[in-house]
């Protein structure tokens, strides 16, 4: 016989014991296997072995009643004597149901406890013999038997509800039952307690004894349920922190959700996650950039807190910490490309491939950082951008003119509103890469006020000792800049603060002759702008007169970009024309240059006849912008001894008037002048272009022979200009730009050119072509330039008086 498990719980289904049922002493019997059946149970079986299906049949076939005893061992399928306990139930058949497996389902009715007194049959199924046991009088309930009723209940409650069982139904049942015997059957045939246990209770006669038996086995069994409950709870506990993080998550998601803010955020947090995760930086930048994204998580998406931090993130994953062009070295290669985009400047590029040499062979060299000092428009960026070209680097320019503000190159801490960082970390930014030809433009034009001093920061950015630290404000972590090859450009290297020029090599560049800036018209630009321009070169046609022209009555520059200018604005013509169906070819001549570019902008220098012009002197100056005529006009007038001095002149530039005076004073004899005539006139000198600021030493000669000139009444010979220094005892120090001066004094026609001895060193660096169309006059005192000029004027008999400079005629 087997017993489904599942029906066993039908543990309510109690009915009333049928009192005057007689139950005779043999029956046939019936093992039961798993249960045992207690007083007044209502039970279904399920019927399969032979033995019980005949047991069945027989008490179905007499007064349906039937022994059931259950089995010691449940798994045993022909239980012997031994297999069997003693004690069992007489029931009562109440229904049976054949099922489609052969099986039968039979209600039983337990009806009164028995034992087995001995067996009359064995097969085909036991017919036993018993003795009926009564249940006894239920005793008077005692204030104990109360508490213990009392102690049950409560225990069956307590473990139905830590198992999870706990019926509303069952509970009532429990809780109205008052006699002791009933309440200890109920209870123990709804525990799931061993077989054994289940029996040892239905073999307690005593109803007390019974009940105590149930509480103790409770008492049991609720220590194992609650040791089982704690350990569930405590496995729940011991769970991984990474886990209970997890969970945690998971909740301020759900909470996320609840409150509507979108999960598009939690896909961002993921994205850029995965991003840092990808991205290459040094550890510490990683530990920074995680421990803000998990703060950014923390936060509502709108706050503007998330904002800052996220456009913070955005730069660690923007900046190239580790990402580097590879380095092609080859130097013929170099050469090439310095020699494609530039003619001439040869000792540059020398010097470039030099440094590239040293960099092929020491990878890791901090070599110095060039500077190139020079004119407008000479090429000192576009040589920037063929290193890069020639190293297979990129290339950035951030030009300084103007900061004042350390800021800019530093960044602003990101407590600012809108902070960023600085203009150095932004270019790698823009560029990509952590190695590229950074070009700062213009160091000689940074400026410093009450927000700090931008050339201090800059020195950190350009010492090769301390740049693979450099730190921003913004980002607040170091970043190596050493991998960088800065170059800086300047118009002038005096200006430049002296800590920043210490750190760097100057390389000067120098202005084009005209031929210079013929070829490179020939070579560079013309081509380019004609393809820029979109038009075929055999559509126009310059020849070298024209381009000559050009060059002189339409730019006046020491370098090329107006002259680009000035042939971009004749292709651009020209364009215009085949675009309106011309054909070609456009030829420019002297005749009709102006057609294309207007009226001359520049004429032939005019004040250059100095003669018959006492006074009147032509000196050579070096500027921003290349070299420059400086006319001197000085006029002895009566009066108390002053010197007057006009024309914005500098500093420096009027310390040298206040020289060249007390030189002449005391060259009275030579100029035949008594010491006091000085006291009885008044000296102005001035220096046209007035709005034009002049300064510098190197105007000394120049302005000393004006007042001897002045004062003695000679005027100097035509066709000459000087440059040099000249200390009060007369001694002509050296200059410098002597390229460009020189330069200027041949774009105005003059032949001859007074400079300083010490300067003769610099006449090589002047391309053949100048050297052979000017002669250069080197002196060493001032006497020199004054015999140069002037010729002898030692010996005058009579004293000059005091005169005007005559006008211009
Ligand atoms: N030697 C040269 N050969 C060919 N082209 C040249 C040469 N020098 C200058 N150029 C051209 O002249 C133009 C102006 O040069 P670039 O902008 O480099 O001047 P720059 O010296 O940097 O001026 P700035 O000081 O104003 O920045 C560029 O188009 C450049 O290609």
């Amino acid at each position: 016989m087997e017993f489904d498990d599942s029906l066993s719980t039908s543990m309510g289904d109690f009915g009333e014991q049928t009192q005057d049922l007689e139950i005779p002493e043999s029956l046939p019997m019936m093992a039961v296997r798993d249960v045992v059946v207690f007083n007044y149970m209502i039970i279904p079986l399920f019927v399969g072995r032979p033995g019980s299906i005949d047991a069945v049949n027989e008490g179905l076939n007499s007064n349906k009643l039937l022994m059931l005893v259950t089995q010691k061992d449940p798994t045993k399928d022909d239980p012997e004597e031994k297999d069997l306990y003693e004690v069992g139930m007489v029931s009562m058949i109440m229904r049976t149901l054949k099922l489609p497996d052969g099986r039968l389902k039979v209600l039983v009715q337990a009806l009164s406890k028995a034992r087995v007194r001995s067996y009359q049959q064995r097969k085909p199924f036991y017919r036993v013999e018993i003795d009926l046991i009564d249940e006894p009088e239920t005793p008077e309930i005692t204030v104990e038997t109360e508490a213990l009723m009392r102690t049950v209940r409560e225990q069956t409650e307590k473990i139905m509800s830590l198992r999870g069982i706990l019926s509303s139904d069952l509970m009532m049942i429990i809780n109205n039952i008052e006699e002791p015997g009933r309440l200890a059957d109920l209870v123990g045939s709804n525990l799931r307690l061993k077989i054994s246990e289940s029996q040892k209770i239905l073999e307690t006669i005593d109803p007390i004894e019974r009940l105590r038996l149930v509480a103790d086995l409770l008492h049991k069994e609720l220590e194992v349920s609650t040791v089982q409950a704690k350990i569930q709870s405590d496995a729940k506990e011991e769970m991984s922190r990474s886990q209970r993080e997890y969970f945690l998550r998971e909740q301020i998601q759900a909470l996320k959700r609840e409150l509507g803010d979108e999960d598009s955020y939690s896909q961002e947090i993921e994205e850029l996650s995965k991003q840092l995760r990808k991205k290459k930086m040094p550890k510490y930048a990683k530990k920074e950039a995680r421990k803000q994204l998990r703060r950014l998580e923390m936060m509502h998406p709108d706050a503007s807190e998330a904002t800052i931090v996220r456009t913070y993130l955005d730069w660690f994953l923007d900046l190239p910490w580790k990402e580097s062009s590879k380095d092609v070295l080859d130097l013929k290669v170099a050469a090439e490309v310095l020699d494609e985009d530039h003619y001439g400047l040869d000792r540059i590029k020398e010097r470039i491939l030099e440094y590239l040499a040293v960099r092929k062979l020491n990878a890791d060299t901090k070599g110095p950082i060039i500077c190139f000092v020079g004119p407008p428009g000479v090429g000192k960026t576009s040589l920037g951008q063929a290193i890069a070209k020639a190293m297979g680097r990129k290339f950035y320019r951030l030009s300084l003119g103007g900061m004042r503000d350390e800021a800019e190159i530093r960044g602003h801490r990101r407590t600012y509103i809108g902070a960023l960082p600085g203009r150095i970390l932004q270019g790698l930014k823009s560029v990509g890469t952590n190695n590229p030809v950074f070009m700062m433009d213009e160091i000689d034009k940074i400026g410093d006020d009450y927000r700090g001093d931008p050339s201090s920061a800059l020195l950190e950015v350009l010492d090769p000792e301390q740049n693979n630290t450099f730190s921003d404000h913004y980002m607040n972590l170091p970043f190596d800049l050493s991998k960088v090859m800065f170059i800086t450009t300047a118009n002038r290297s005096d200006t430049i603060p002296g800590p920043l020029l210490d750190r760097m090599e100057v390389i000067q560049l120098s202005g084009y002759t005209l031929e210079e800036k013929m070829v490179i018209a020939n070579k560079y630009l013309l081509p380019r702008q004609i393809k820029e321009n979109g038009i075929k070169p055999t559509q126009i046609k310059i020849d070298n007169p024209t381009l000559e022209i050009i060059i002189s009555r339409y730019t006046h520059e020491a370098g090329v970009r107006n002259l680009e200018r000035a042939l971009g604005k004749v292709c651009r013509k020209i364009a215009r024309k085949v675009a309106e169906g011309g054909k070609g070819p456009y030829v420019i001549s002297e005749n009709t240059v102006e057609k294309y570019l207007g009226p001359p902008k520049f004429l032939p220098e005019k004040d250059l006849d100095t003669s018959g012009q006492p006074g009147l002197v032509i000196g050579l100056a070096w500027t921003e912008v290349g070299g420059e005529l400086l006319h001197i006009e000085t006029s002895v007038l009566p009066g108390k001894g002053k010197l007057l001095l006009t024309g914005q002149l500098g500093e420096v530039m009027k310390e040298s008037a206040q020289a060249a005076l007390s030189y002449c004073r005391s060259r009275n004899k030579e100029l035949g002048v008594e010491p006091e005539y000085f006291d009885s006139v008044d000296i102005h000198i001035h220096v046209p272009a007035g709005a034009i600021p002049k300064d510098g030493p190197s105007a000394g000669i120049t302005m000393t022979t004006a007042l001897f000139s002045a004062i003695s009444g000679k005027a100097v010979k035509r066709g000459i200009a000087m440059t040099g220094e000249v200390t009060l005892r007369g001694r002509v120090l050296p200059i410098g730009g002597l390229k460009d001066k020189a330069l200027a004094a041949l774009r105005a026609g003059i032949g001859k050119i007074i400079i300083p001895e010490e300067n003769q060193k610099d006449l090589v660096e002047i391309p053949e072509e100048l050297r052979k169309k000017i002669t250069f006059h080197p002196v060493k005192h001032m006497d020199e330039v004054i015999e140069l000029t002037l010729g002898k004027i030692s010996g005058r008999k009579t004293p000059p008086k005091a005169t005007a400079a005559k006008e211009d005629k």
